[in-house]
């Protein structure tokens, strides 16, 4: 006889909970205890066979992404040992290219462990950022100065041809 149960229980599915049986999900929604990485360590995965990002305040493993990325390896491992948050906005990621950050993420930044500008972690560029932030009235100044100093440059030009033209 053909069992009532038999038929239902072919038919019965797992529950559709998305937190059962969806592997890593806490990982990919990084709010379940999330693991937390210092920046040190962080910075420890810094070339082509170990490669790290941080960007946003979120650690991301792109070592598998590198000969794929669109923008070249190159430019991922110069964005390593440091927040890459500004360069990876600057390029105008599209959506689907922040859509890709997930199936690289592995923890959240521990904020507190991050160097701040001027620091041994910063590039010679964003050493001189930060440099150039500081000096940044001094260079207006500077630049203002070399503004006028044309301007009467030219003042003399003109009053020497015009003088002539009226001789
Ligand atoms: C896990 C992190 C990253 C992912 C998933 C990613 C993904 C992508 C994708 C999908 C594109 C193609 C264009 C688009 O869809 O927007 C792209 C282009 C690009 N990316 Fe990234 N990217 C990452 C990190 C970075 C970082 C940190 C930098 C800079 C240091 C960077 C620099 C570039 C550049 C320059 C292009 C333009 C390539 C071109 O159009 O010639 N990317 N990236």
């Amino acid at each position: 006889m053909m069992g009532w149960e038999g038929g239902r229980v072919a038919r019965i599915r797992p529950l559709p909970i998305p937190w059962l049986g969806v592997k890593d999900f806490g990982k990919k929604m990084g709010s379940l205890d999330p693991k937390l990485h210092a920046f040190e360590e962080v910075a420890k995965h810094n070339d082509k066979n170990d490669c790290w990002l941080i960007i946003s305040g979120k650690v991301y493993n792109v070592t598998s992404f590198l000969d794929d990325h669109p923008g070249g390896d190159e430019v991922l491992l110069t964005a390593t040992e440091k927040d890459a948050t500004d360069d990876f906005e600057d390029v105008g990621h599209s959506d689907s290219a922040r859509e890709m950050l997930e199936k690289y993420y592995v923890g959240e930044l521990d904020n507190s462990t991050l160097p701040t500008k001027g620091s041994k972690h910063d590039t010679p560029a964003q050493a001189q950022t930060a440099q150039g932030v500081a000096q940044s009235p001094g260079l207006r100044l500077r630049f203002l100065q070399l503004i006028f100093s044309l301007l009467i440059l030219g003042l003399a030009f003109a009053l020497r041809y015009y003088g002539k033209k009226d001789e």
